[in-house]
């Protein structure tokens, strides 16, 4: 069959965007992990299916699978690639717009820089809510590795986090630790592995290696993890500069219950068509 797509990107983490809205689209495991393989399909990082919901109050439902073909429950670049997605192919009018998503509904804006604002509710610490086998909820937990024991703090975005503080990002053992911690057995549904560097109280460099796609040049729920495990260990403040590979994001939060406000870049790269 032949699939109409949208190439899109947010901070560099890049995604392929199916319109769903009028009619479904159903794409198997494999014909999924297919596009998203950079040497044989179109690539990408995950893969956003665009659907209408008959929700009240609530204007579209997006699915993400990641690159392995697994679906997720949330993903903070992709929520600001939608939001570009559903304006610029004029699917509606408004610039505020509430979605669907497998982790619940989030508000999203489309500011008039072009910028994009992504209320992505508050975060979940309690080891069941990650979810994180621990015997107890810690701001930090000591994590058993092949070769030595890290660090980390561990929260939910609406997906798991497991973050780490690293002197510098660019020396840090992303490529060895980061399928480690991906699937270590406390993570019973695998975790995304965040590598942060804290420069000052308000500003990080990030790294992430992602559940089921490895290695991408930024993270948005990583950012929002990251924002908010410093803020908790009190090495971070609101708002928070987040530098990644591929551009920066901003991160907001007032502790507590309060919200998790992300704001970055969204942009469409080019439309395309595959058979599959
Ligand atoms: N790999 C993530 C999904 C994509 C998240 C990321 N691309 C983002 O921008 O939040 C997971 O398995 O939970």
């Amino acid at each position: 069959m032949k699939l109409r797509f949208t190439k899109m990107q947010g901070a560099g983490n890049d995604f392929v965007v199916i319109d769903a809205t009028r009619a479904p689209v159903n794409l198997s495991h494999a014909q999924i992990q297919h596009i998203a393989n950079r040497y044989f399909g179109v690539g990408c990082d995950q893969l956003l299916m665009v659907e209408s919901t008959t929700t009240p109050d609530v204007d579209f439902r997006y699915r993400i699978f990641n690159a392995d073909g697994g679906e997720v429950e949330q993903c903070g670049n992709g929520a600001r690639c939608f939001v570009r997605f559903v304006v610029d192919k004029g699917l509606t009018d408004k610039h505020e717009i509430k979605v669907e998503t497998a982790s619940g509904v989030i508000t999203l804006k489309l500011q008039e820089d072009g910028q994009v604002t992504v209320n992505m509710g508050a975060p979940r610490f309690t080891p069941a809510q990650i979810p994180f086998e621990a015997e107890q909820q810690a701001t930090t937990y000591e994590l058993p590795l092949a070769s030595e024991t890290i660090t980390v703090s561990a929260v939910s975005m609406g997906n798991p986090h497991a973050v780490m503080l690293v002197d510098n990002v660019h020396t840090a053992e992303v490529a060895s630790l980061g399928p480690q911690i991906e699937s270590h057995p406390q993570f019973p549904q695998r975790v995304n592995a965040g590598f942060m560097q804290v420069l000052n109280e308000h500003e990080i460099n990030l790294r992430v290696y992602e559940r089921g796609s490895g290695e991408t040049l930024a993270c948005g729920t990583g950012a929002c993890a990251a924002a908010v495990s410093g803020i908790q260990l009190g090495t971070l403040q609101s708002p928070i500069k987040v530098h990644t590979r591929g551009g920066i994001l901003t991160i907001q939060w007032a502790g507590g219950e309060s919200p998790v406000l992300m704001t970055g870049p969204a942009e469409i790269v080019f439309d395309g068509e595959i058979e599959i």
